[in-house]
């Protein structure tokens, strides 16, 4: 029995990474019974019949998964938001932000098209607001090295809107990884991703999805009473919330409100909770 990493799916074959070696492997019937299949990040164990070929007969548990792109195992997602142009955006990066803690994701922020604004004072305010977070700044022209180390041993995804510049930051930021950046920014730019096979391609010690994830972000999964932990920068502040179960809210004597009030903290970031909370609450019950 060997252990490995499924790193590639593709037309009911699943591609697992053990010791240096690919192996071509199908899933047992098990799987199809318990309607639980295997995903691209998974960590599996297999039985090989040959050389190249084998078959899973087990999967680890997960750390978390996500249905786009179908991933597991995600370490971090690298949250690509530009300057400018399209403008930076606190709402939509807050979202983004609340979705991946809300699975367990490292949020990396990378702030793209630094060239494009002379405003200093933004770059501090960004700074400043997510500075539980690390975040990059980056442009066309200059590399960013420290964006080169944070790939180790680990699983990303990238994710951002369009045109914020997420294939160019794979074209001239890593290509200092000596990786096959053709491969990936090809897969980018490939007919709006629309094909459900996704590949981790190997990237500075790492793993990145060819695939950009968080294309749509879909609250359901979190209830109104947990995302205030998806906020992460609230909880120095609840410590001084009157009631334990606060939600900040409607609450008397809330100690993240107070935060806000007295410019501990941001509120863009508060407001971005509110308005999230107002989502989840009118969602409409589904059965
Ligand atoms: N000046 C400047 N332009 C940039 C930078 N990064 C990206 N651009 C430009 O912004 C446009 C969009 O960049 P893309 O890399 O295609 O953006 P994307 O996020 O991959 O977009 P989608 O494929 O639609 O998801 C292109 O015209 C890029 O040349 C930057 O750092 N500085
Ligand atoms: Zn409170």
């Amino acid at each position: 029995m060997k252990k490995g990493q499924i790193v590639k799916a593709l037309s009911g074959f699943y591609y697992v990474k053990s010791d240096g070696l690919i192996y071509q492997a199908r899933a047992r019937g098990l799987f199809r019974k318990t309607s639980e299949s295997p995903l691209v990040g998974d960590i599996v164990e297999f039985q090989i019949e040959n050389e190249t070929e084998g078959y899973i007969t087990a999967i680890d548990d997960r750390k978390n998964a996500l249905v786009r792109p179908p991933v597991a195992n995600i370490d971090q997602v690298l949250l690509t938001t530009s300057l400018v142009s399209p403008d930076f955006n606190y709402y939509l990066l807050d979202r983004f932000i609340a979705y991946a803690e809300a699975h367990d994701i490292e949020p990396v922020i990378i702030v793209t098209k630094m060239d494009l604004s002379e405003d200093e004072s933004l770059r501090a305010k960004i700074e400043d607001i997510y500075d539980m977070y690390p975040v990059f700044f980056t442009d066309k022209e200059q590399v960013n090295h420290e964006l080169l180390d944070i790939f180790k041993d680990k699983l990303s995804v990238l994710s951002g809107q369009s045109g914020v510049g997420k294939s160019t930051l794979i074209n001239t930021i890593l290509p200092e990884a000596k990786l096959n950046t053709d491969e990936i920014s090809n897969k980018l730019n490939r007919g709006k991703h629309t094909t459900r096979h996704v590949e981790l391609i190997e990237i500075a010690g790492g793993y990145i999805a060819d695939t950009p994830g968080f294309s749509t972000i879909d609250f359901s999964v979190i209830d109104k009473y947990n995302l205030k932990f998806c906020f992460i920068d609230f909880d120095e502040h609840s410590e001084n919330c009157k009631f334990r179960e606060c939600l900040h809210i409607n609450e008397p004597k809330c100690g993240v409100k107070k935060a806000v009030g007295e410019g501990a903290l941001a509120s863009s970031r508060y407001e971005s909770y509110k308005q999230i909370f107002e989502e989840i609450e009118s969602r409409k019950e589904r059965y």
